[in-house]
């Protein structure tokens, strides 16, 4: 199942990109610095390091952009290159099978492009070594021919900053990750922030929309402003059928019963997820593949989807002998806790942060 999002009702809440946000992503995509709201440490953090490199006049070091899908990682890419005034090129870690097709990418750059690689835990470990070489002395050593005969032939890349994104930092080898000069690590996005993300948006599509019907979308986002922009499309969907087009509160709350989003805006397979920690398991300690194949997931979209968010809502802890549920969750399927149950965890940051690291 996983990362087939079709644009079914089921999967609109999934972080990931489905193929119905491509065109709204694009005239929604933040396109400056400026212009890209929350995240103030991660901005902060970069418009140093840009605004150094345009000052000595050279290619900013290699930026890795870790953290949840949809929180913004290739809209920052983009805003990288434009306020460097450099061209893009796109590729992806799967995208990179043999060094061969990194080696042509490569060689083609210019100097001062931004070369983003989207999902780069990913890369293949022959590119991956490539890559070593071309981050840290910007030349390849492409091998002509097989056997004894084979030699190596130095080829010189021109400066460029690599840019990697990651929904999983922790998968990226060491000698990876320690090329990179500056790591952002994006974090979920406040309900005020995503506030800001709906008033944007709404502006650029022509959506009448009020301040409490922002507020209550805003609070089913699961921080994750893609998750906001395609809550605010269905919204305005049910207002345009349902109404005369403008969205207050109630039609908010309306349309978003109709689509199964609860009001924390846990989805299907979040509360099936606690559904079987809680009932399943009598709330835990359960390791996550357990947990996985209990709601017929893979491991790793219950542990890179589900998790993060479930974490930082209180729902889920993390503890050395596996995932436990809080007493919040029992609570939110309508359940007792159990005096034993933990608090809603304090800390909650603290643990989500290793998550990513
Ligand atoms: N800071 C922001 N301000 C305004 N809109 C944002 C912001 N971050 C993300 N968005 C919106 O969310 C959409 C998804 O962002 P983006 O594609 O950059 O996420 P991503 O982190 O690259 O996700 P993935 O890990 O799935 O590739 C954007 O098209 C944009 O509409
Ligand atoms: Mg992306």
């Amino acid at each position: 199942m996983t990362g087939e999002f079709d644009g079914s009702a089921d999967d609109f809440l999934a972080p990931e990109e489905i193929p119905a946000d491509r065109d709204l992503d694009a005239s929604l995509r933040p396109s400056s610095l400026g212009d890209f709201i929350g995240q103030p440490k991660v901005r902060e953090q970069l418009e140093l390091v840009l605004h150094a490199a345009r000052a000595r006049g050279s290619t900013p070091d290699h930026i890795l952009l870790s953290g949840p899908p949809g929180l913004g990682k290739t809209s920052l890419a983009m805003i990288i290159a434009s306020e460097m005034g450099a061209a893009i090129r796109i590729t992806s870690g799967p995208a990179l099978e043999r060094a061969g097709d990194l080696a042509a990418m490569l060689s083609n750059l210019v100097e001062g492009d931004v070369l983003f690689i989207d999902e780069i835990h990913r890369i293949a470990r022959p590119a991956e070594e490539m890559l070593y070489l071309a981050m840290e002395d910007f030349r390849v050593d492409v091998v002509v021919g097989k056997g004894p005969g084979a030699t190596s032939i130095p080829l010189e890349v021109a400066p460029f900053t690599l840019v990697g994104a990651t929904t999983r930092s922790g998968a990226l080898t060491g000698p990876l990750r320690d090329r990179f000069g500056f790591t952002a690590h994006m974090e979920f996005y406040e309900p005020a922030e995503l506030v800001r993300v709906l008033v944007r948006s709404a502006k650029i599509l022509g959506i009448d929309l009020d301040a409490a019907a922002a507020t209550e979308v805003a609070g089913r986002s699961r921080g994750t402003p893609r998750i906001t922009n395609r809550l605010l499309r269905r919204v305005r969907d049910y207002a345009e059928v349902r109404g005369d087009g403008r969205v207050d509160v109630e039609t908010a709350q309306a349309a978003l019963a109709v689509y199964d989003v609860d009001e924390l805006g846990l989805d299907r397979l979040d509360r099936a997820v606690l559904g079987a920690l809680v009932r399943g398991f009598g709330g835990g300690p359960v390791g996550v593949s357990t947990l996985a194949v209990a709601v017929g997931e893979e491991p790793a979209t219950v542990e890179e989807v589900c998790e993060p968010f479930l974490v930082r809502a209180g729902m889920i802890a993390r503890t050395p002998r596996g995932r436990v549920a809080t007493g919040a969750a029992w609570n939110h399927l309508g359940l007792a806790a159990p005096p034993d149950a933990i608090d809603q965890v304090h800390g909650v940051r603290a643990r989500e942060e290793t998550l990513f690291d």
